[in-house]
């Protein structure tokens, strides 16, 4: 891996939906590693990914509807590391679950889970992932089969087999998070847990007592049909990833595929939804 890095600093206005979106077409564009600060997000190239027009595809940046401007540098690969690790606070949710980086110190909660997030999404910041672990610790999970489809660091798998999960699959389409699933499957010493990377096209054949799903509307919207085909009788179905104006058109496509909505949280507007067939 080269030693440098080009950052880039960008200033959002409005921050949400921004810098999410922001995030989401630099990942595209070859960027690889993203530290959200209080006026936008600072984000990352290897120098040798990246050249002058690397911006020229990022869509927001010519939208009327957010102010963005940014500076860029090149950044010694040892100070990204120290931005991250300054950037990377611990979480608990609910005082049952934590969620923290190797070099916090414990936490004096019934799950303990360390993740080195580097460059997936799934450090329990975002309000998605922080649902996700909520209902987690309300299901009983003991003895399930599981499928953590968009696995992103692993932490949702990693929560499932703490919880009892015996078999368990997490599926990321990205080699980054692919491959950080599989370190932080080990840091936590899980021993149930495939990682896989791919998409929905993997499951055929498979079947899961629970599947949990955090990754984004649209996505969704094209899986929900598989993920319902892989679901054993009386199973779960987890989604989030998206907002409330956004349940309508979700539960739609599952009352099409015979899930009924059974449970709803909601967090500044995004949500986690429960169904069951
Ligand atoms: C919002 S993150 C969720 C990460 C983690 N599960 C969590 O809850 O913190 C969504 C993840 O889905 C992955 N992803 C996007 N499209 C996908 C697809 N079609 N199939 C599988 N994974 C996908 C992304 O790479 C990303 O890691």
């Amino acid at each position: 891996m080269s030693e440098i890095y080009i950052g880039y600093d960008f200033k959002v206005a409005p921050l949400q939906p921004g810098v999410e979106i922001l995030i989401a077409e630099l990942g595209y564009a070859g960027f690889e590693s993203f530290v959200e600060t209080e006026t936008g997000v600072t984000a990352y190239i290897q120098k040798e990914e990246w050249n002058e027009n690397i911006l020229e595809d990022i869509q927001i940046l010519g939208s009327d509807e957010f102010e963005i401007t940014y500076t860029y540098e090149d950044i010694e690969q040892t100070n990204w590391n120290e931005e991250w690790e300054k950037n990377f606070n611990p979480i608990v949710v609910d005082d049952v679950c934590a969620v923290r980086a190797p070099f916090h110190d414990k936490f004096d909660t019934k799950y303990d889970i360390i993740i080195e997030p580097k460059m997936s999404f799934g450090t329990g910041h975002h309000e998605t992932t922080h649902m996700m672990i909520q209902h987690i610790l309300k299901t009983d999970f003991e003895g399930k089969s599981v499928l953590d489809m968009g696995c992103g660091t692993g932490v949702l798998a990693i929560l499932a087999e703490m919880r009892g999960a015996t078999t368990l699959d997490a599926i990321d389409i990205d080699n980054w998070c692919y491959l950080n699933s599989i370190e932080n499957v080990e840091r936590n010493a899980c021993k149930n847990i495939t990682v896989y990377e791919g998409d929905a096209s993997l499951l055929e054949g498979k079947s899961y007592d629970i599947i949990i799903a955090n990754i984004n509307r649209n996505i969704l919207l094209n899986d929900i049909k598989t993920y319902a085909s892989c679901l054993n009788k009386n199973g779960a179905l987890f989604l989030s990833g998206f907002y409330n104006d956004d349940i309508p058109t979700i539960e739609a496509e599952c009352h099409k595929n015979m899930l009924k909505l059974s449970e709803k949280i909601e967090r500044n507007n995004w949500v986690a939804l429960k169904f069951l067939n």
